[in-house]
């Protein structure tokens, strides 16, 4: 649900569009202001308390959500994209690729009326994730992001499951980030891929891109290491 609903029309495209081609997810791509009744469709007001900006009024996220729950089995998952949110990460990706239904809120302006979350709680499960500590203009770019990072772990979305195990952040590599890749040429503009990629030494290769994974994973994202 967006006031910019044309944000998602990529998401027709490669590996998303191709996952909807072949039935394994549907993709609703929903107008707030459809829930408007006045004139200029507003779906925002001033805040209370004062300050800059402006807040999305609770009424048409309300009536949004009322339709869209209407005839659904199951309670859906409200995902809302915040700078204020969870970190989200791969384990929560695996989490929501598992759930039936998932919704996502796309914010505006100086945020949504923290009523909006409060009632939706009241009949779904609520889940306010964040992208990293920067600020977007909207939450259409990060339900983006959101969106590919979940339909990806799909099965059958992604032709072969194993390239899965082996990325930054998966389970397989507890948690750290992906060893350097090569392919041809051998060699580039003077610089040659690693000789242990070339020995056929399986037990090796797998060796030397742990490490190339630890020490990657040391210089760029400490955190990640184990204890
Ligand atoms: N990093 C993020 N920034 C924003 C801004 C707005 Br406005 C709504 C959602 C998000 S998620």
């Amino acid at each position: 649900m967006s006031i910019f609903p044309d944000y998602f029309a990529p998401l027709h495209l490669s590996l998303v569009g191709k996952a909807l081609g072949k039935g394994l997810l549907e993709l609703g791509v929903h107008d707030l202001r459809q829930w408007t009744h006045d004139r200029h469709n507003t779906v925002d007001d001033t805040p209370y308390g004062g300050g800059a900006g402006m807040v999305m009024k609770p009424e048409p996220w309300g009536e949004c959500f009322d339709a869209l729950l209407d005839g659904l089995e199951e309670p859906p998952v409200l995902v809302v994209p915040t700078p204020s949110g969870i970190p989200f990460s791969q384990p929560i990706a695996y989490e929501l690729s598992e759930k039936s239904h998932l919704l996502f809120a796309c914010g505006r302006y100086e945020g949504i009326d923290r009523r909006v979350m409060e009632h939706a709680a009241t009949r779904m499960e609520v889940r306010e994730l964040s992208l990293g500590d920067y600020v977007l203009n909207g939450g259409e770019v990060a339900t983006l992001a959101m969106v590919e990072a979940v339909v990806r772990l799909i099965p059958g979305v992604i032709g072969n499951p194993e390239s899965l195990t082996e990325e930054s952040h998966s389970d397989g590599q507890d948690q750290l980030l992906e060893y350097p890749v090569y392919t041809k040429p051998p060699s580039w503009r003077g610089l040659d891929v690693p000789e242990v990629l070339f020995s056929g030494h399986h037990a090796r290769i797998a060796e030397w891109r742990r490490e190339q994974a630890v020490e990657l994973t040391r210089l760029r994202r400490p955190d990640l290491l184990p204890e």
